[in-house]
């Protein structure tokens, strides 16, 4: 009786297998030039597990192999991988593909419909409400919070190479460079102080482990099996864990901000109209935060508490982990490349002369060359490598190629930024590709480390603003040096973003002035 019942289950799948296996939703992503794939397990079998390995597989090899247009297959999942600027371009500057990819549905129970995730209508309104937050004309408001951390951030540094143990040694700047940024978002956009840079951050270290264990969920079986199943392992109770620190620590910003924002509108209603009046005739035009944008806005429109918070983790992981992997891949390229960091350091010396003020937006406009090296780093270690779309109909690419509806495609950034025919050389760092005489005639596609179109990165300017203020604060201050001989060249690898596959241990030499 078993061996019927099996023989039966069998014969079942088989039939279902081949009937997928020649549906039309198959058989057109088939069309598309990719890697040999198996029954059942299409190509993941080929990809590494770990996540150096499968950077250098899915963004080096196939892209190279397949003239960066290929499919692939995770089982039954199949996915379509672009990195040609023609088609990167017809993507990313439509309207039509705004939908995010099912790979998406990872960050829900993080990040639920945040301007990250959500889709259609929601999101537009979503990206209507938000955008003055960070509008250009409003953007050297948050020059004085960038000074502040990257000073505190020159302290800790400095700190470390007047501790006697820690003099001439090798010491990992990304746990440093993470608290500045995470403390810049927070204060910036939220409004808050967290002051994580000068004491330890338990939300720093749930994301950091929530990330990764994320990344290995999906990358997992698991994630084909339904999602109670995981949560009784040790990783899913691992997960669980990390989530509600993260969410705990997000809903205590909201909670402090909220209250701050009561003690403001007690104070100004105490104050007697006259005087109120003066102030405001002489205080600058003040920008509202991010979060007190979503307060305000939680009032007049339908926003709940759970949408607040979703768009508060979006932007707190959005705003500080991005900005810190860029971080530390451009005090890599430096340490790599004193001759570079000569020129930077050259550039400083001209704008700011001995000084150690803080550094203005005209002055940060002014840094052209940091500029240059800032644009080159984001080249070759892009902090998102891709982004993912989902179509829910039919469509043909210009290359002839169809999409079927529910496929996932992605714009592989990374592959895209080391495609020979746009970036000659394209392993070397060489700043001097981004100068103008340099890059007159390069697609305008060809360099997108903020995506491009309708769903590029709010945060664009704010972060590149940002980087120039870290920057140009640390570079007046220290030298940095890499020793490739006894570490080797530092890897990249991806789990969400882009992140040293180990530590990034760097000399840190404090400048004598003469
Ligand atoms: C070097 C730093 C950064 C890089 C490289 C970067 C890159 C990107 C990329 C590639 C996307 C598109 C993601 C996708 O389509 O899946 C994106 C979206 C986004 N970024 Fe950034 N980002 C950076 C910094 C920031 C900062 C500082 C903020 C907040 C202040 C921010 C907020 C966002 C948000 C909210 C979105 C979603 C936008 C939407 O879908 O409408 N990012 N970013």
């Amino acid at each position: 009786m078993f061996l019927v019942i099996f023989g039966l289950a069998v014969t079942f799948a088989f039939f279902f297998y081949l009937k997928w296996e020649n549906s039309s939703y198959v058989r057109t992503i088939d069309l598309i030039p990719g890697p040999p794939k198996l029954p059942l397990f299409g190509n993941a079998l080929s990809i590494p597990l770990d996540t150096h390995g499968w950077l250098q597989k899915v963004s080096v090899e196939w892209p190279k192999k397949y003239d960066h247009f290929y499919r692939g297959w995770f089982g039954f999942k199949g996915y379509i991988d672009i990195s040609c600027p023609l088609l990167v371009e017809e993507i990313l500057s439509s309207q039509k593909f705004i939908d995010k990819g099912s790979d998406y549905d990872m960050l829900m129970p993080w990040l639920g419909e945040g301007l990250l995730t959500a889709s259609g209508n929601k999101w537009r309104k979503r990206r209507r409400l938000l955008t003055p937050a960070f509008h250009f004309q409003i953007l050297d408001n948050f020059f004085d919070t960038f000074n502040k951390s990257a000073n505190i951030l020159c302290q800790q540094l400095g700190a470390s190479q007047s501790d006697d143990s820690l003099i001439g040694k090798e010491i990992d700047v990304f746990p440093y460079l993470k608290r500045c940024t995470l403390d810049i978002i927070c204060e910036a956009a939220m409004g808050i102080q967290v002051n994580a840079q000068q004491q330890d951050s338990e939300y720093l270290y749930a994301v950091q482990r929530f990330s990764t264990v994320l990344f290995e969920y999906f990358v997992s079986i698991w994630s084909l099996l339904p999602r109670w199943m995981y949560f009784m392992t040790k990783k899913g109770k691992e997960y669980q864990k990390y989530l509600k620190i993260i969410h705990d620590f997000t809903s205590k910003v909201i909670r402090d901000r909220k209250k701050e924002m009561e003690l403001e509108e007690a104070a100004k209603e105490s104050k007697d109209e006259q005087e109120a009046a003066r102030e405001s005739e002489f205080e600058p035009r003040k920008r509202r935060a991010f979060l007190d944008l979503m307060l305000i806005a939680a009032k007049e429109v339908n926003l709940t508490d759970t949408d607040i918070r979703n768009e508060v983790d979006t932007f707190m992981f959005e705003g500080h982990d991005t900005t810190a992997c860029a971080a530390v891949w451009f005090l890599y390229c430096m340490a790599t490349h004193p001759d570079r960091q000569e020129l930077v350091r050259k550039e400083l010396d001209d704008v700011f002369g001995d000084s150690q003020r803080p550094c203005t937006i005209e002055d940060a406009t002014k840094l052209k060359y940091l500029e240059c090296c800032i644009k080159e780093t984001l080249r070759l270690y892009p902090s998102v490598p891709h982004i993912k779309r989902l179509n829910t109909e039919d469509f043909v690419l210009s290359n002839g190629y169809k999409i079927p509806a529910g496929a996932s495609y992605s714009i592989h950034i990374y592959a895209l930024h080391r495609n020979d025919q746009l970036f000659p050389d394209p392993l070397a760092f060489n700043p001097e590709r981004f100068q103008l005489d340099q890059s007159a005639g390069r697609h305008a596609f060809a360099f997108v480390p903020f995506s491009a179109g309708p769903r590029n990165c709010i945060g664009q300017r704010f972060a590149m603003y940002e980087e120039k203020v870290i920057f140009s604060t640390l570079l007046r201050r220290f030298r940095f040096t890499y020793d490739t001989a006894k570490h080797g060249p530092a890897l990249p690898c991806a789990d969400m973003l882009l992140k040293p596959h180990h530590e990034m241990p760097l000399k840190i030499t404090p400048l004598v002035r003469d």
